[in-house]
């Protein structure tokens, strides 16, 4: 990627799915450029196509029209290597933590480096020395250090999502998406957690996209709100100059996403 392309760049970006009795659009031309080290929450109401977006930019699904590039690349003509490449540069947050819950905490954080090893790994001691302290370093980072190794069940459900971006961490990726990272969070939890997000995208340039059904979370930490309602964009602005109205806006409306024209309602 050159020093001035975006991080992410969607150009009139549509996926359309095929439902039991109707297909649908998940979304529907959708555009923005992300630079690098800004941190995005995604917001809109529920099947507004959050998570179709965010998987698109990880290749687990491909647009069915528009372009869509990730650092350069578009996922959707990139061959397997290409493919596995850009994925080692882009960590997941995942709403559940996507953990082992009976395995140590290292070794979960440990499994952020497979994409950079060859061959599986399983148990702790499979990991070289040198792995097993870059993933302290990283438990360090999210303030975990001393439950290193613990079972990860034994965790709270918010030094869980830290682990899980202990674990993202180690892939030493270029952009962060979190699809949800604290709905199963109290409210302290999901403060710390997104202050921890930010924090790591501010210190190390890291792009962040988050998805959140928490409009006051995504306020207080994200430098930049987009809000999609049935797969549109319909609200991208700085954080600081988003409106109680634009919030009221982006939740009215249509909540269901768009029937393709010409297909049974
Ligand atoms: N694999 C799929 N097959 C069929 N339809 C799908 C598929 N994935 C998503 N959809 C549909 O696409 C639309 C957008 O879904 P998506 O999960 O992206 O919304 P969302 O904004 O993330 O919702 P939520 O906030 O509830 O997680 C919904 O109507 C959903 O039912």
């Amino acid at each position: 990627m050159k020093k001035e392309e975006s991080v992410v760049r969607l150009t009139e970006v549509g996926k359309a799915f095929e439902g039991d009795v109707r297909e649908v659009r998940a979304l529907d031309g959708v555009s923005f450029d992300v630079p690098e080290g800004q941190f995005v929450a995604l917001l809109g109401p529920s099947g507004s196509g959050k998570s179709t977006l965010l998987q698109l930019l990880n290749g687990l699904q491909k647009p069915t029209s528009g372009v869509a590039t990730v650092l350069g690349v578009d996922p959707n003509r990139s061959g397997k290597a290409e493919l596995r490449a850009l994925r080692r540069q882009v960590g997941f947050i995942f709403q559940d933590f996507g953990l082992v819950g009976m395995r140590s905490v290292l070794e979960n954080v440990c499994t952020g480096a497979l994409g950079r090893l060859r061959g599986p790994r399983s148990g702790l001691f499979m990991y070289s020395r040198k792995l097993r302290e870059q993933a302290l370093a990283q438990l360090d980072r999210v303030g975990l250090a001393d439950q290193a190794f613990q079972r990860t069940d034994t965790l709270s459900g918010g030094q869980q999502q830290r682990v899980g971006i202990a674990r993202a961490l180690m892939q030493r990726p270029r952009i962060l998406l979190a699809d949800e990272p604290v709905s199963s969070l109290d409210p302290l939890s999901s403060q710390q957690v997104m202050e921890l997000l930010a924090d790591i995208g501010r210190t190390e340039s890291l792009t962040t996209i988050c998805t959140l059904h928490q409009v006051d979370i995504a306020l207080t930490w994200a430098d930049r709100v987009i809000g999609l309602n049935t797969g549109r964009v319909v609200l991208d602005s700085p954080t600081a100059d988003v409106r109680d109205t634009d919030i009221a806006c982006l939740y009215q409306g249509p909540q269901e996403p768009a029937v393709l024209a010409g297909t049974p309602s």
